[in-house]
């Protein structure tokens, strides 16, 4: 089986990347199974910014191919944040509860019509032999009042997704990976992948 090396430590994506990634015929590896004591630095500005970095840090790293995953939850009463700052939104030790719990908090009295949200994701792909690529996808929802679902992770269980009539915390794997920013994105890379791929061989 190919293998994909996946830049990132968040237990949450790597299992979504598995199961986005396992179809098409790939086994994922990400730094918890490879070295977990590496950290690199999100100084960016932007969303592609921070995957980039993370990605070309790993793959000069290992010398090989390497995707990695800058994402976060985008909320328009809040001027976008918790944005770029998602996964340390209350505090640098990454508590999703913590996360979410101050942006319901921020959103007190806040009525459903102005809770308008986006889930965003950037992937990079990045070698040490090529020009690194950058993908987008987002999916749009509401900051609802009360969390529910136990699916997921972050800030999932108060996203709720209007077309689906569930939060997204609700949803199976399946469900999500259909609809996800994270799945969105990595079907814009798909074809840029295969090329990108035989560009290494
Ligand atoms: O409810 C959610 N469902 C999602 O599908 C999702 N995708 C991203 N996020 C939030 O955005 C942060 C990413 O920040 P981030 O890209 O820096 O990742 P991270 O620091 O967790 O891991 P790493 O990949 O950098 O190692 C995450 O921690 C979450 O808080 C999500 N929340
Ligand atoms: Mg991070």
């Amino acid at each position: 089986m190919k293998t994909v090396i996946i830049a990132t430590k968040n237990k949450g994506k790597a299992k979504e990347f598995e199961s986005l990634f396992h179809p098409k015929g790939y086994q994922v590896l990400t730094l918890l199974d490879l070295d977990p004591s590496i950290d690199v630095e999100e100084t960016g500005t932007t969303f592609e910014e921070n995957a980039i970095l993370k990605a070309e840090a790993i793959a000069n790293e290992f010398g090989r191919f390497v995707v990695a995953d800058d994402s976060g939850l985008i909320v328009d009463a809040l001027d976008g944040r918790p944005g770029i700052y998602s996964a340390r939104y209350a505090g640098e030790e990454k508590n999703d509860a913590a996360n979410t719990a101050k942006v319901l908090e921020e959103l007190e009295g806040i009525p459903d019509a102005q809770r308008t949200a986006r889930f965003y994701c950037a992937l990079a792909l990045a070698s040490p032999n090529q020009q690194t690529i950058t993908v987008s996808g987002s999916v749009d929802g509401i900051i609802a009042k009360v969390p529910s679902g136990e699916n997921g992770f972050g800030y999932d269980p108060v996203f709720y997704v209007q077309e689906k009539g569930k939060m997204m915390a609700e949803m199976d794997s399946g469900e999500k990976n259909a609809i996800s920013h994270r799945a969105k994105a990595l079907k814009a890379l798909e074809e840029k992948l295969d090329q990108f791929i035989e560009g290494e061989e």
